[in-house]
């Protein structure tokens, strides 16, 4: 489902990627790992059509990656750490706003909060939140979509031992219902549990 051939990516002084060539099939776990500024953001940013490739391409279900392009945002759901949010709309209100624009069920919004362990913090706005608690409310955002590709960068940033556990949880369960999922990580944990495979980075 995810088709990345030949890819070239480069930072300001850099070549990040001259080559790469990788596919994911539905219901895997593609794992991003590397040092830091090795460039797993920049591939990820590639993935989600936020950037454009130097060369090469990058095709998800036969759509090439355009944030753009209204088919190719209906197949992708991306948490890349970057995530603005309404300063005038509650936790929830986000949530459902969500579930509004990509066609999905407002019922779930009770459920992922709840999920998450963040349910009574529904009517909060966002940025009254913790770090770890505004992480759970981000990762809401991106499981609530029907999205086919999962994109997370560092989900487990910020996280405690429970937050941890609920992501590998998530992915599991997203790999369980054929979508997919490419997760940059610098969790061993996450990877031994969660990935069908690896492309490290930087080397
Ligand atoms: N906005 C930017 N402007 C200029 N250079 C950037 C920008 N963002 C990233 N870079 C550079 O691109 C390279 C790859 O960065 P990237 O964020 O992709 O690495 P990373 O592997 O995700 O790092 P980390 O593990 O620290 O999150 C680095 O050399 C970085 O300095």
């Amino acid at each position: 489902m995810l088709h990345i051939d030949r890819l070239c990516l480069s930072a300001v002084d850099s070549h990040l990627f001259t080559d790469l060539t990788l596919h994911l099939e539905a219901g895997r776990c593609l794992a991003v790992t590397g040092a830091n500024g090795s460039g797993k953001s920049t591939l990820l940013r590639a993935i989600a059509g936020l950037r454009h490739p130097d060369s090469g391409t990058v095709i998800v279900d036969d759509v090439v990656a355009d944030e753009t392009d209204s088919r190719f945002r209906a197949l992708v759901a991306v948490e890349l750490g970057d995530d603005a949010t309404f300063a005038e709309l509650t936790v929830a209100e986000h949530l459902r706003l969500l579930t509004s624009a990509h066609g999905a069920d407002a019922g779930a919004v009770a459920d992922i909060l709840s999920d998450a362990g963040i349910d009574h913090l529904a009517d909060r706005f966002p940025h009254t939140l913790s770090t770890g608690q505004r992480q759970r409310f981000t990762l809401c955002a991106v499981w609530i979509r029907p999205a086919r590709l999962i994109v997370l960068d560092e989900p487990e940033a910020g996280l405690d031992v429970a937050g941890r556990d609920w992501v590998a949880h998530r992915i599991e369960r997203a790999v369980a219902e054929e979508r997919s999922v490419v997760v940059a990580t610098h969790s061993a944990e996450l990877v031994e549990r969660c990935a069908d495979s690896t492309v490290t980075v930087g080397r």
